[in-house]
């Protein structure tokens, strides 16, 4: 039996799996706070994923009604790029700044130009800086809150940070490592010459983790924890990954040929290569994958933390607003919502706010705004398929995960809008599955077990969420996403 856990922006997510039966045994949650602020802040306290993560635990073990000493193994999926910058006795000397965070684009645009431009970060780093990663949040942190800048001991992402809640050990994959921004990402290695352009006062040797594989453990779980939470002291904790890396690995996405989407807090590209990428966008990054090859992703900032913002507007439940938008055309009455509340990472617009264009007497109604908002999340999707490129050719299927893959009429529209196949796993969390498995390749793979044999094992896909685009919508979408262009021409100057 083994244990995967997903903290995402939102929530924390626990799955129980047992391998050799095939069968997700349990899955719970836990939520977490945001603290938001002016100027993009977007920030949470790390004791709270340990608060979450030791709750959604406890249930899920009672869940899945198992003897706790089963357990063999625990990896960790966490939402990517945020700061967890510690002190020597492993307290955060600042809450984390998440990936959402746009209150540091300012630093990601000097950074930008320090290092020389796009080209220059693509011939360091790989790929190019973009506002979320953490490289601008430590740059901010030094300037903005310097007494806690320098009580920094250690440098961790949220995964590597609950990791080191379970294990004691300070080490990284390649995987979320990749999203640093200090990390190169065709080597695999730290880029200390980059580190030291951020924080030249830190030493990178003692700040940063340790790189290790992606198949190997971060460490044990440490013993007082174990008793507390009556698992066996032997319980290995795998290196774990970003939340994207995890959930490729959950959706069966660890060889070329197909695209996972998720519509979490935000929204999410990625297609597995075996080899680094040079794609002919630099809002392409070119992400390591947490299974030893490569992870091309696209990233939204406004999917469903848009299309919640709306719903709880109007007082919706989520039954409620998807049939408001079921009840309303494709096009939403030529309503067109850019939803960049918080900024936008693709479209690379990290100060923009959110619009919406075409409102006219007639068509302002809670069904149309429901609808333009929900199409303006897809959209944004939708532009960075486009900019994969050859990248997503040759996918026949979207494989659809996040917290609004659970909509039908969510579902229906990304096929549309993509004119491509969708399908969602039957798990809940999906990058909580693919900790799991990741867990057990840890446990297993001196035995000769790999990744490839697990996922076929436990990636089951559900039938019925199958979404085929239809052609008529399709062929209106055209229009529609075309409107959206114009939007984006006339509201930001960005040509079509
Ligand atoms: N049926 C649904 N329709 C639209 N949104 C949904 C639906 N079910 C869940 N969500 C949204 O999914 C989000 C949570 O998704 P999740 O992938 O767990 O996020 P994260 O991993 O970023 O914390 C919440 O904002 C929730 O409102
Ligand atoms: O910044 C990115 C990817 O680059 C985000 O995808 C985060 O990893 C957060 O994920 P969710 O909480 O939306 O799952």
């Amino acid at each position: 039996m083994y244990i995967g856990v997903d903290c995402g922006t939102q929530s924390t997510k626990v799955v129980v799996v047992d391998v050799e039966g095939g069968t997700i045994l349990a899955e719970a949650s836990r939520p977490h706070s945001l603290i938001e602020g002016d100027h993009g802040r977007r920030e949470q306290d790390p004791g709270e994923w340990v608060t979450a993560l030791r709750g959604a635990l406890g249930e899920a073990l009672g869940l899945a009604a198992i003897d706790p000493l089963a357990i063999r193994a625990i990896g960790v999926s966490g939402q990517q790029h945020g700061l967890v910058a510690l002190d020597d006795s492993g307290e955060p000397v600042y809450p984390a700044k998440l990936w959402c965070d746009t209150e540091t684009a300012a630093h990601n645009a000097a950074l930008v130009e320090q290092l020389g431009g796009e080209a220059g970060c693509l011939d360091k780093l790989g790929l190019v800086l973009q506002t979320g990663y953490t490289a601008s949040k430590l740059a901010w942190l030094r300037e903005r809150e310097p007494a806690a800048y320098r009580r920094i001991a250690s440098l961790l992402l949220p995964h590597d940070y609950l990791n080191f809640w379970l294990t004691g050990e300070r080490v990284t994959e390649a995987g979320d490592a990749s999203g640093t921004g200090y990390f190169d990402t065709r080597a695999r290695t730290w880029r200390e010459d980059v580190f030291a352009a951020i924080a030249p006062e830190l030493d990178p040797a003692r700040v940063l983790p340790r790189i290790i594989e992606a198949s190997e453990p971060a460490g044990m779980l440490r013993p007082a924890l174990a008793r507390e939470l009556g698992l066996s002291p032997e319980v290995l904790v795998s290196s774990g990954g970003g939340d994207n890396m995890l959930g490729a690995i959950g959706t069966g996405n660890i060889t070329p040929g197909l695209i996972t989407m998720s519509l979490g807090t935000s929204g999410t590209l990625c297609a597995y290569s075996p080899a680094p990428v040079i794609a002919d966008s630099a809002m392409v990054a070119n992400f390591c994958s947490s299974t030893g090859g490569w992870l091309p992703l696209i990233c939204t900032m406004n999917v469903t933390s848009a299309t919640t913002r709306v719903r709880e507007l109007f007082g919706l439940d989520l039954a409620t607003f998807g049939e408001r938008i079921a009840s309303a055309p494709v096009g939403a009455e030529g309503v067109t919502a850019l939803p960049f509340f918080n900024g936008e990472r693709v479209p690379m617009l990290p100060e923009a706010t959110a619009s919406f264009l075409g409102l006219s007497g007639a068509n302002v109604t809670q069904a149309n705004l429901c609808r333009a908002v929900m199409e303006g999340a897809t959209f944004g999707l939708r532009y960075g398929l486009d900019l994969f490129g050859s990248l997503a050719e040759g996918a026949s299927q979207i494989r659809l995960i996040g917290g609004g893959a659970k909509s039908p009429v969510w579902r229906q529209m990304v096929a549309d809008v993509t004119a491509t196949p969708v399908i969602c796993p039957e798990v809940t969390d999906a990058a909580a599955l693919g900790a799991a498995l990741q867990a057990a390749w840890c446990h297993q793979h001196a035995h000769g077990v790999t990744l490839e044999a697990l996922c076929a094992r436990l990636v089951h896909l559900d039938a019925g969420s199958l979404a085929e685009p239809e052609p008529g919508a399709v062929a209106a979408y055209r229009e529609v996403y075309a409107r959206y262009h114009q939007a984006l021409a006339e509201r930001h100057a960005l040509a079509p």
